[in-house]
C-alpha cells in the first residue's frame, strides 16, 4: 500500500557515490574478471545459469530466512529437484549443475549425491560395481549420502565402531553397530532424503584356523540401500533420522543411523582396491590403501576453490557498504561543509576488510595451483603411481585448514566491520556465515589436519638432513637443502619491510621461516624424541607458516605467469594485494619471523606504517576490486552489498514492505497478563506446534 515513506530517499545517494568510486580507478573490470573466473567458462557459465535459475519462483530467496526448519529442508529438497529438473531440460552438464548450485546458495539434499556419493564410487568401486551402479547415480534413480562420521569417532577414522562381518556360508556381509556410538551422525542427506549410503564400517573376517573368530581389517567402504525405493521407509534393521537444528545448513538433512544385524551381498563392498576372495574368504588389495582417503583429498581441493569465492562475497558486501556507509566528518577538518567520511576511509574499518580483499587474491591463485596439482597426481595414480599422493595429501591437508579458516573468520570479520547493519538480514551474510562456519570442521577438523602436514615436513627434513645433496624431487627438498647449506651463518634478515619491498625478499622471509620451523620440529621429534602430543602446538604453527609460505610463493610466481598480461594498472594493483597480504600476515605473526630469524626485529618496527601505505595504495580501487569477483546481486541477496548502492532503500523496504511479521497485530490484548498462543490471528496454533 502506498504510504507517506515512499517518496523519501537517503541523504547521501549510494548510487552515485559508486559511481564516483568506479571512476575513480582504471582497473578493467571484465579483463580482471575474465582474468580470474575462466576457468571452465565460469563467468558465461553464471550468466547462463542465472538467466535461467532467477525467472524460477522456487529459488526467490528474500523471504527463505522466515520459514521454520522443516520448511527449509523441503523448501531444499524442492529446489533439488528442480535443479535436477531444469538441467535436463536445458539440456546442461555438470559444471552448470555445479553452478545451480553455488547460485542457489543452500546446502542441497542432493549435494553429497553428486559429491563424496559419486565420487566415492566412481574411484572406489571395480568396473563392474562402476558398470551397475554409475548409471543410477547419475539419473538419479537413487539418491546417496556419504556415511563415514559416527556419534562416537568422527576424526578418527580407525576408531568406527560399524561393523561389516563377512558371512562365508551366505557369501554375504552383517553390518552391524555394537554400540549406541557406532552411530552414524552428521552424514549429510542421510536423515529423510537419501535411498542409498556409502558407508564406512570395520571390515571383519574369520580367521583360518577358527572361523568363529574375527581378524578386523580397518575400514572399508560399502554400497548400502537404506529405504525402500517405493514407500522411501527404511529398511528393516536399520534406524535413521535426521539429528535436529544446528548452525546453519537448515535445508540439509544430516542424519543419525544404526544398523542391527542388517544383511548386504558381497557385492557392497567397493572392491577396486581391496576385495574379499569368495573361495578362502581373505582380503585382496590390489593397490595403494592410502587411495581410500583420495575422495577426501578431492573434496579438499574443491573447498580452497570454494573458499575464495565465499570470501570474495563477504568482502563484496564489506567494501560497497562501507563505501557507502558515512559516520562522522574528518576530525580535524576545518570546514563545517564537509561531507561525513565514508567508513571505509577509516583505516581501522581498512586494516579489517583490504588485507581481507588481498586474502582473495592469494587464496585464487593457490586454488588454480591446487587444482592443477590435483589433476596431475590423479593422472598419476590412476596409472597404479601412488608416488604423488603423500605430497598432495599434506598440500590440501594444510592449505584446506588454512584458507577455511582464513575464509570463516574473513566473513565475520566483515560483519562486525559493518557494524549494527552487518548484523541484519539485509546484510545477505546471515546464511553464508551459519553455513561455512561448518568448513573449519568438515573434511578433517582443521586443528586435527595439520598434523599430516607437519609429518610429512618432518619427514622431508630428516631426509634432507640424511642427504643434503641428494637431487631435490620437489621445491620443499629444494628449499630444505638451501636452508641447511645456509642456517649456520644466517644473519637476520635486514629487509626493509616498507611497502615498495622487493617481492622475492617476501617470498624468502616466508620460505626461510617454514623452512626453519620444520627443522625445529624435526630437532624435537626426531632428535630429541619429545612426544607427539607435546609438540602439537608447534606442529600446528608449522603447518600453518608453510601454508602461508605456498600462499606467498604462489601468488608470487603468479606475476611471471599470468598477471602480467593484463592490462595497466591491474598488475600493480595485483603486486600491492600481494605485499598487503604478505606484510599484514607478518605482522600477525611477527614474533614467529624474528624467532626464526626469517626477519630481524629491528625490519618489524616498519611494518605498521608499510602497512598503512599499502592500504592507501589500494583503497581508491577497492570497488572495482571486488566488481571483478562478479558475485551476482542474486546470489549476494545483500542490501548491504548491492552492486547499484541503492543501501538504504533496500533495507527500508525489506522491513517496511517485506517483512512478514509487519503484516500481522501481535498483542492485541496487551493489557492482559496472559498471551493465548493457540489460537487467534497472531497465534497460528503455535502452542501445538511446541
Ligand atoms: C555440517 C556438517 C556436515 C557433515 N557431513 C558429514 C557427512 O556427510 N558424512 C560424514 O561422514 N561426516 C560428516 N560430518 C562429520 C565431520 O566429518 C566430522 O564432524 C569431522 O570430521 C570432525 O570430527 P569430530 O566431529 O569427530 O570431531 P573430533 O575429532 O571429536 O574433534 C573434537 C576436537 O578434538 C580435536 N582432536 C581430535 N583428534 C585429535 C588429535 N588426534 N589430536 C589433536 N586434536 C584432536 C579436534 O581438533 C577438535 O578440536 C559433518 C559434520 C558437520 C559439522
Amino acid at each position: 500500500m502506498p504510504d507517506f515513506t515512499d517518496n523519501l530517499k537517503p541523504r547521501y545517494d549510494g548510487t552515485m557515490t559508486l559511481q564516483a568510486e568506479r571512476d575513480a580507478s582504471a582497473i578493467n573490470v571484465n579483463e580482471l574478471a575474465n582474468h580470474l573466473l575462466s576457468r571452465d567458462g565460469f563467468l558465461e557459465r553464471q550468466e547462463k545459469v542465472l538467466r535461467v535459475l532467477s525467472k524460477e519462483k522456487l529459488f526467490k530467496k528474500d523471504q527463505q530466512m522466515n520459514l521454520s526448519r522443516p520448511e527449509r529442508y523441503h523448501l531444499g529438497l524442492a529446489r533439488a529437484k528442480a535443479i535436477v529438473r531444469i538441467t535436463r531440460r536445458e539440456g546442461w552438464d555438470h559444471e552448470d549443475y555445479k553452478m545451480c548450485e553455488y547460485l542457489n546458495d543452500e546446502m542441497s539434499p542432493y549435494h553429497l549425491h553428486m559429491t563424496m556419493f559419486v565420487t566415492t564410487v566412481r574411484e572406489q568401486g571395480s568396473e563392474e560395481q562402476k558398470k551397475y551402479w554409475m548409471p543410477k547415480i547419475l539419473d538419479y534413480s537413487i539418491i546417496g549420502c556419504y556415511a563415514q562420521s559416527e556419534l562416537g569417532h568422527g576424526s578418527n577414522v580407525r576408531g568406527l565402531e560399524t561393523i561389516a562381518k563377512w558371512d562365508p556360508v551366505k557369501q554375504e556381509f552383517e553390518i552391524h553397530s555394537p554400540y549406541l556410538t557406532a552411530s552414524k551422525w552428521w552424514n549429510g542427506a542421510m536423515g529423510r532424503t537419501a535411498t542409498h549410503a556409502i558407508v564406512v564400517a570395520q571390515l571383519l573376517l574369520p580367521t583360518r584356523d577358527n572361523p568363529t573368530k574375527y581378524e578386523g581389517f580397518g575400514p572399508q567402504t560399502f554400497i548400502v540401500p537404506i529405504r525402500h525405493a517405493e514407500s522411501h521407509q527404511p529398511f528393516k534393521g536399520i534406524a535413521v533420522g535426521d539429528i535436529g537444528p544446528k548452525y546453519g545448513y537448515a535445508s540439509m538433512d544430516n542424519g543419525y543411523m544404526l544398523f542391527d544385524h542388517y544383511r548386504v551381498p558381497k557385492s557392497a563392498m567397493l572392491s577396486r582396491y581391496a576385495e574379499v576372495s569368495d573361495e578362502t574368504g581373505v582380503l585382496k588389495r590390489h593397490g595403494h590403501t592410502a587411495v581410500v582417503y583420495g575422495s577426501l583429498t578431492f573434496v579438499r581441493g574443491q573447498i580452497i576453490m570454494h573458499a575464495r569465492l565465499v570470501l570474495a562475497r563477504a568482502v563484496t558486501v564489506a567494501v560497497r557498504y562501507c563505501a557507502v556507509r558515512r559516520q562522522f566528518r574528518d576530525r580535524d577538518s576545518k570546514s563545517d561543509l564537509d561531507e561525513e567520511m565514508k567508513v571505509l576511509d577509516y583505516p581501522t574499518v581498512q586494516i579489517r576488510i583490504l588485507p581481507l580483499l588481498a586474502t582473495t587474491f592469494a587464496l585464487h591463485y593457490t586454488g588454480e595451483m591446487m587444482y592443477s596439482l590435483y589433476h596431475k597426481s590423479r593422472e598419476t595414480i590412476e596409472k597404479g603411481d601412488f608416488g604423488p599422493l603423500a605430497e598432495l595429501h599434506s598440500a590440501s591437508s594444510g592449505l584446506k585448514s588454512l584458507c577455511t579458516m582464513l575464509a570463516a573468520d574473513g566473513i565475520e570479520t566483515c560483519r562486525r566491520a559493518m557494524g549494527g547493519h552487518g548484523f541484519g538480514g539485509g546484510s545477505g551474510l546471515v546464511g553464508i556465515n551459519a553455513d561455512y562456519l561448518s568448513k573449519p570442521t568438515v573434511e578433517g577438523d582443521n586443528w586435527m589436519i595439520t598434523q599430516q602436514v607437519a609429518a610429512y615436513l618432518i619427514k622431508k627434513m630428516t631426509s634432507a638432513v640424511k642427504n643434503p645433496t641428494a637431487p631435490p624431487t620437489d621445491p620443499t627438498d629444494e628449499l630444505f637443502q638451501f636452508y641447511l647449506k645456509n642456517r649456520d651463518h644466517r644473519i637476520p634478515q635486514n629487509v626493509v619491510l616498507s611497502a615498495d619491498i622487493n617481492d622475492q625478499a617476501i617470498v624468502d622471509v616466508f620460505q626461510w621461516r617454514a623452512a626453519d620451523l620444520s627443522f625445529r620440529a624435526y630437532e624435537a621429534r626426531v632428535v630429541e624424541k619429545k612426544s607427539w602430543t607435546k609438540l602439537m602446538i608447534q606442529l600446528h604453527t608449522l603447518s600453518r607458516a608453510y601454508s602461508e609460505q605456498i600462499l606467498v610463493t604462489t601468488f608470487h610466481n603468479s606475476f611471471n605467469n599470468t598477471t602480467s598480461t593484463l592490462s595497466s594498472p591491474a598488475p600493480a594493483v595485483l603486486r600491492t594485494c600481494f605485499r598487503l597480504y604478505s606484510l599484514y600476515t607478518l605482522d600477525q605473526f611477527a614474533s614467529s619471523f624474528t624467532l626464526t630469524t626469517a626477519a630481524s626485529a629491528n625490519s618489524i618496527y616498519a611494518l605498521p606504517d608499510a602497512i598503512l601505505d599499502l592500504m592507501a595504495d589500494l583503497r581508491p580501487h577497492a570497488v572495482k576490486l571486488v566488481d571483478a569477483w562478479s558475485i551476482p546481486d542474486w546470489l549476494l541477496e545483500s542490501a548491504l552489498g548491492r552492486s547499484d548502492g541503492k543501501v538504504y532503500e533496500e533495507l527500508f523496504d525489506m522491513a517496511h514492505r517485506r517483512n512478514p511479521l509487519n503484516r500481522t497485530t501481535f498483542n492485541p490484548d496487551w493489557r492482559s497478563e496472559e498471551i493465548v498462543l493457540g489460537s487467534g490471528d497472531a497465534g497460528h496454533g503455535l502452542l501445538a506446534k511446541l
